[in-house]
Parts: structure tokens; C-alpha cells; sequence
């Protein structure tokens, strides 16, 4: 007798079940469904029917959905859409990063703050600090009780955003855009944006302190008669005056001097001034004749334009034999060429209501087509530091600055004494500004100490230069020979 003899035993299921159609969908259904089938109390094709009719309503719902979604995209919502190029790209951008859907959307970009964005952020002094943008899809957030959505995707190696809403009217996505605009302006105040190619077209690629004029030292008369000029320029009357006699709207300036002179500073500061962008383009770095007509044709009506080092690239038209300029050739190394930039300068497609500043180290490198009346309106020399440059920048070094808590060991009167005792230690017209600048900032607590440096300091300097130039002396007779 079997041990278990006498045990009573629920009778099993039948385990074999026909391949059902359903297999085909879901494989090895058939199998499971057996062995559900002796677990469950009741027939498991009751739920097999009600499975089936859930997924047929899921297929659908989600069709129904992305239907409805493409007839709402296409009839029923507006949309705007943001140029990576084009400045309304930081206003957006900028709105969204500060927006507490920016760090809870599914899918963040996250990045180090770059110094232009640290002035919008308390923790600007900490390190690395970080933000979040919603990156790679649509993310909804409400704006004035309006459900928009900010839409990013990347298209050729770019961000590409768009915002829409529900509803046949774009008032709402215009005001968003406003309330961007109004608040990016309130962020760069005081500052000047900086725009530099990139890709072939104008990028904001910074925002620079836009530095008060009186700390660009130069000679004051020249100072004084660049700024009456760029002012009357500026004044819509005279661009009345311009129309009415219909010559060209537009201002050119030659800014010549040694390196670390004050060039870049100055225009900086003007642009700051007249609350002007600058858009800064330097010639040496690949740019071709139809690049650089491009890039002139998409200036705003009213920037300056900040042509650097223009004598780097070598345009010098060639001398013929007979002492003949060669017309329209030049010898430049690089892509463009002097009729490249004299035609987008003053040619046909050359932008009204700029102002063109050219600064160069070697004016005498320059051809006298690129600056002659007209091109160039007004030349400004900027120099090595003499006794006056130099007293100049050791009072703005050291002079209390209004509205600060004064620190210093000495008054404001003993400083003007200490700047002129200072000053009669740098040789005149050895030092640039930006030189004499680095050895006060070195010593910018205390300035007595930096008077009391200040022999030191130029022999060593001396010293330096003298042997530099030996050695250029050398090189240039080895090339010689
Ligand atoms: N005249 C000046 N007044 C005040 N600061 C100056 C002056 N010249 C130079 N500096 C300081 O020196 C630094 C370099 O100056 P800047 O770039 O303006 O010189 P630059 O003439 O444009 O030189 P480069 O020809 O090499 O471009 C800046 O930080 C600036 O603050």
C-alpha cells in the first residue's frame, strides 16, 4: 500500500492548452494561462477578454491622443520660435533658468554659471556654481495663468527652443517674450554686451562691466574732443542732418598706439556710455570677404563696431614697379581682403548709424585707402605713459572711491602728493599704462609702499627691455644676413 493511500486529492486541471491566437501577441501566453488557470477559482479567459479589450482602448487612447495633440499643435496653439543667433535666445533662456520648473523638469542640462551669468544669482561667490536648464523636450509651466510649454531640441550642433500655448492667439506668448526682454534688460544694465562671430554669425559671447570713462587715462584734451564728436554724432538731429543731405550715416575711427595703452578699454567704455552693443571682429582669424559681408549685413542699426589689430592681416595694397598701387589686390595672408573690407566699409550694403572703430599698433602698416576721410573720421593716439598718465593712474588706484568706506592709511591729499613723488620715478614714454597699472594694483593697500618700490621696479623693467631688445637687435641681423 502506498504511504499516502487514503489522502484525498484535489483533482488537477488538464496542464496541455492549444496554442490560442493570442500567442501570437504575447508568446507563451498559452502556458501561463494553464498554469494561472489551477491557481485561479474561475476561467482565466474572463480576464483574457477583458486584457485584450484594455490594450485595444490603450492602442487608441494613445492615437486619439497624438491626433488631438497634431490638431491642437496645428490649429489650435501658437508658437514662437527662438534663434540660437539671435538675442531673444539669452532673454528666454535666461527667464527660464531662474524658474522652478527649470530644476524639476524630467530632463535638466546642467552647466558651470559663466561669469556673465553670475550677476543674475546671490551665490556668484562660490565656487562653480551651478544651474539647470530643461534640456531635449517640452516642458509645460504656467505664465499669467496661461499653461505654456518651452519646447528644446538640438538642431545641427544647436539648441533650438520654441514656447507655445493653447488657444488661436499668440498675446500671451508676446508677453512672455516682453516680461523675458524687460527683464534681461534689467540684468545687463550697466553692462555692455559683446558680440563676436561664431558659426558665421553675430553671438553674444559676453557681457563686460561697462567701466566708467574717467578710468581710461589718456590725454585729456583728446579725450574730451573723441567723446564731443561721438555725442554729436549720436544726437538724432545730426542724424537728420545726414539724411537731409543724404550722406552715409556713419562714423569711423582709427584708435593708433602701442599694445596695453588704454584702445580696447576706451571702447568699452563708450559703448557703455551711449549704451551702445560692440560687436568685436578681428581679422586674423580666417574670416573670408563673404563672411565678413554677412557678418556686416546682420549689424543692429545702431553698435559699434570694433575692428582689432587691423594692421595684424598685412593689407597693404603692393607697390607695382612703377610705384602703381595695384588696385584691389592686397597681400594678406588671410581670408579677407582690403577691397573685401573697404566695401564693407563704405559699399552699397554697408550699415548706416554705426560706429566703426578700428584700432591698430602700426598705423604706418595700414593702407591709406582703409584710412583715408570718410573710412576714418577721426584719428586717437593713445601713448606711453607720461608724467601726467602716470599721476593719473596712481589717483585712481589709491583715491577713495565715493560712497566707500574709506580704508586707506592716508587721505586724498597725501595721495596726490604720493602720485606726484611716484610719478617722477617712471621714466617718460617707457612704460605703457597697462604696465605701470600692474605694478600699483600689486600694490593697491598700501601706496606708500608702492612708492617706495617704484626704483626697484623700473630697473628691473629697464633691465628687462634692454635685453629684449638686444635680443630682437640679434634676430633681426641674423635675418639680415
Ligand atoms: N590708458 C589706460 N587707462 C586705464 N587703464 C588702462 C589704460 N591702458 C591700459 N589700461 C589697462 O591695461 C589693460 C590692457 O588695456 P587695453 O586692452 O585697453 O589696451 P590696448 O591698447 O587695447 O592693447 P592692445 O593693443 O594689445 O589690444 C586693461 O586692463 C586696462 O585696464
Amino acid at each position: 500500500m502506498n504511504a499516502f493511500s487514503g489522502v484525498d486529492y484535489l483533482p488537477l486541471r488538464p496542464m496541455a492548452s492549444p496554442m490560442s491566437v493570442v500567442d501570437v501577441f504575447f508568446p507563451g501566453f498559452s502556458a501561463v494561462n494553464a498554469s494561472v488557470q489551477q491557481l485561479l477559482p474561475h476561467d482565466v479567459n474572463g480576464y483574457v477578454h477583458l486584457l485584450c479589450m484594455g490594450a485595444v482602448f490603450v492602442v487608441f487612447a494613445r492615437y486619439a491622443y497624438s491626433y488631438a495633440n497634431d490638431v491642437i499643435n496645428k490649429y489650435l496653439s501658437r508658437t514662437i520660435h527662438i534663434k540660437y543667433y539671435d538675442e531673444t535666445y539669452e532673454m528666454v533662456t535666461n527667464w527660464v533658468q531662474q524658474q522652478p520648473f527649470a530644476r524639476e523638469a524630467a530632463s535638466l542640462m546642467a552647466h558651470v554659471r559663466t561669469q556673465q551669468q553670475m550677476f543674475c544669482q546671490d551665490d556668484s561667490m562660490s565656487k562653480k556654481p551651478l544651474s539647470y536648464s530643461p534640456w531635449d523636450g517640452s516642458f509645460p509651466f504656467w505664465f499669467k495663468n496661461h499653461r505654456l510649454t518651452y519646447h528644446c531640441r538640438v538642431k545641427d550642433h544647436h539648441e533650438e527652443i520654441s514656447i507655445s500655448c493653447i488657444g488661436i492667439s499668440s498675446a500671451i506668448l508676446t508677453e512672455f517674450m516682453e516680461e523675458c526682454r524687460v527683464q534681461y534688460l534689467s540684468l545687463i544694465e550697466r553692462k555692455v554686451p559683446v558680440f563676436q562671430p561664431e558659426g558665421g554669425e553675430w553671438k553674444r559671447t559676453g557681457l563686460r562691466s561697462a567701466r566708467d570713462i574717467s578710468t581710461v587715462i589718456m590725454d585729456e584734451k583728446v579725450k574730451s574732443e573723441v567723446l564731443g564728436d561721438m555725442k554729436e554724432f549720436l544726437d538724432q538731429q545730426t542724424l537728420a542732418w545726414y539724411t537731409s543731405r543724404g550722406i552715409a550715416y556713419k562714423r569711423g575711427y582709427l584708435l593708433v598706439g602701442p599694445p596695453g595703452t588704454g584702445k580696447s578699454s576706451f571702447c568699452l567704455s563708450v559703448a557703455g556710455l551711449h549704451d551702445l552693443d560692440i560687436y568685436i571682429l578681428n581679422l586674423s582669424s580666417g574670416l573670408s570677404d563673404e563672411g565678413l559681408g554677412k557678418l556686416f549685413s546682420k549689424l543692429p542699426a545702431h553698435c559699434i563696431v570694433l575692428l582689432e589689430d587691423v594692421d595684424a592681416v598685412g593689407m597693404k595694397r603692393k607697390d607695382t614697379s612703377a610705384g602703381q598701387k595695384q588696385k584691389q589686390k592686397d597681400v594678406s595672408q588671410y581670408g579677407v581682403s582690403l577691397s573685401g573690407l573697404l566695401n564693407v566699409i563704405d559699399g552699397v550694403g554697408s550699415q548706416e548709424g554705426r560706429i566703426l572703430i578700428m584700432s591698430t599698433n602700426h598705423v604706418d602698416h595700414l593702407d591709406e585707402a582703409l584710412i583715408r576721410p570718410g573710412r576714418v573720421d577721426m584719428t586717437v593716439q593713445f601713448k606711453h605713459a607720461d608724467k601726467d598718465i602716470v599721476v593719473q593712474l596712481f589717483c585712481n588706484i589709491f583715491k577713495e572711491t565715493p560712497g566707500v568706506e574709506p580704508e586707506k592709511e592716508v587721505n586724498d591729499v597725501t595721495i596726490e602728493k604720493l602720485a606726484e613723488e611716484f610719478a617722477t620715478h617712471v621714466p617718460v614714454g617707457e612704460f605703457s599704462p597697462a604696465e605701470v597699472l600692474k605694478f600699483l594694483v600689486k600694490h593697491k593697500n598700501s601706496p606708500v609702499d608702492a612708492v617706495s618700490g617704484v626704483q626697484e621696479w623700473v630697473a628691473k623693467q629697464m633691465e628687462v627691455k634692454e635685453s629684449k631688445a638686444k635680443l630682437e637687435r640679434e634676430n633681426s641681423w641674423v635675418k639680415d644676413d
